[in-house]
């Protein structure tokens, strides 16, 4: 693996992603038009807008998975454009990523799957591969036999967690999610909200969410970035809730906005709600 510098936490640390003047066309569609972004170092970042703003377009593009238009976009303070093979792989070692689905490989069983990246980008023992394995399965609140199961004999929270404990098996500084709490019931996608925030703080993770979960933004979210105008508007709930911008004031104030408010409001107590709101 390449030597890349270890990550610099604190209040003076650079972004860990630095997007500039990104531009994204697909023939005369323009989906991003000079978008700017920094996500900084520990914080839980929530991706929101309409649908086909751009959110999946610009996690791609942030991985490398997808190339843009014009812009620069570092990634752990790697300009991801000028990366050779060998850095891009050590870099994305650094990543983990859950897709909607999951992306599990069907044919293989969970613990083959969370093998996977270790096998391609470690040089550990069989054995150790299989424990680290074992660990993360556990960390993304599996059951121990659930690693013997291929992903058709699981629910769709088991397939979250089971696509999450993948994505964190390298120790990932940052974890991207894609609407990690579609499809789950409510309890469900509380749970998961739970085990993110839980691992968040417990493995100093950045987390870059794109999600539509109202009540993911209010309450596991540290800032939100909101897509619009082919654009980027971050800031804290309080700022959202203030910025008269049209979508994002029918957004963050109509009913469900409201509703995943008072939520919170009822399960943090006002006083921390608004602490949060206030960033
Ligand atoms: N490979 C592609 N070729 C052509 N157009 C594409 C491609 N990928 C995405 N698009 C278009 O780019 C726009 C943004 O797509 P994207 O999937 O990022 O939207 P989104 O914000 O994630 O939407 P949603 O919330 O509905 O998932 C859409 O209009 C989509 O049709």
């Amino acid at each position: 693996m390449a030597d890349l510098p270890e990550l610099r936490r604190g209040a003076e640390a650079p972004p860990v992603i630095r997007v500039r003047g990104l531009v994204t066309r697909f023939g005369p569609q323009v989906v991003h038009d000079g978008l700017d972004l920094d996500v900084r170092p520990g914080e839980v970042l929530g991706v929101v807008g309409g649908s086909g703003t751009g959110k999946s377009v610009l996690l791609k593009e942030i991985l490398g998975l997808m190339e843009p238009a014009a812009g620069r976009i570092e990634l752990l303070g790697h300009d991801t454009a000028a990366l050779g093979r060998s850095e891009r792989t050590a870099l994305q070692a650094r990543t983990g990523v859950l897709f909607q689905n999951g992306a599990l490989f069907s044919s293989m069983t969970v613990a083959e799957n969370v093998m996977l990246p270790l096998k391609e980008h470690t040089a550990l023992p069989p054995s150790l591969i299989a424990e680290v394995a074992r660990v993360k399965i556990a960390m993304a609140g599996l059951p121990p036999d659930a690693g013997t199961k291929h992903p058709a004999q699981l629910s769709g929270g088991m397939i979250k967690r089971a696509g999450l404990a993948r994505a964190l098996a390298l120790d990932p500084d940052i974890l991207f999610l894609d609407e990690p709490t579609a499809g789950l019931d409510p309890i469900g996608a509380a749970a998961f909200d739970t085990l993110i925030q839980g691992l968040q703080r417990s493995l100093g993770l950045t987390v870059f969410m794109v999600t539509h979960d109202l009540d993911s933004l209010t309450s596991i979210c540290d800032r939100i970035a909101v897509l619009v105008d082919r654009k980027i508007r971050v800031g804290t709930l309080a700022q959202h809730l203030a910025d008269p911008h049209p979508w994002i004031h029918d957004y963050f104030h109509g009913p469900r906005g409201r509703a995943a408010l008072d939520a919170r409001e009822r399960t943090a107590g006002p006083d921390a709600a608004l602490r949060k709101a206030k960033g």
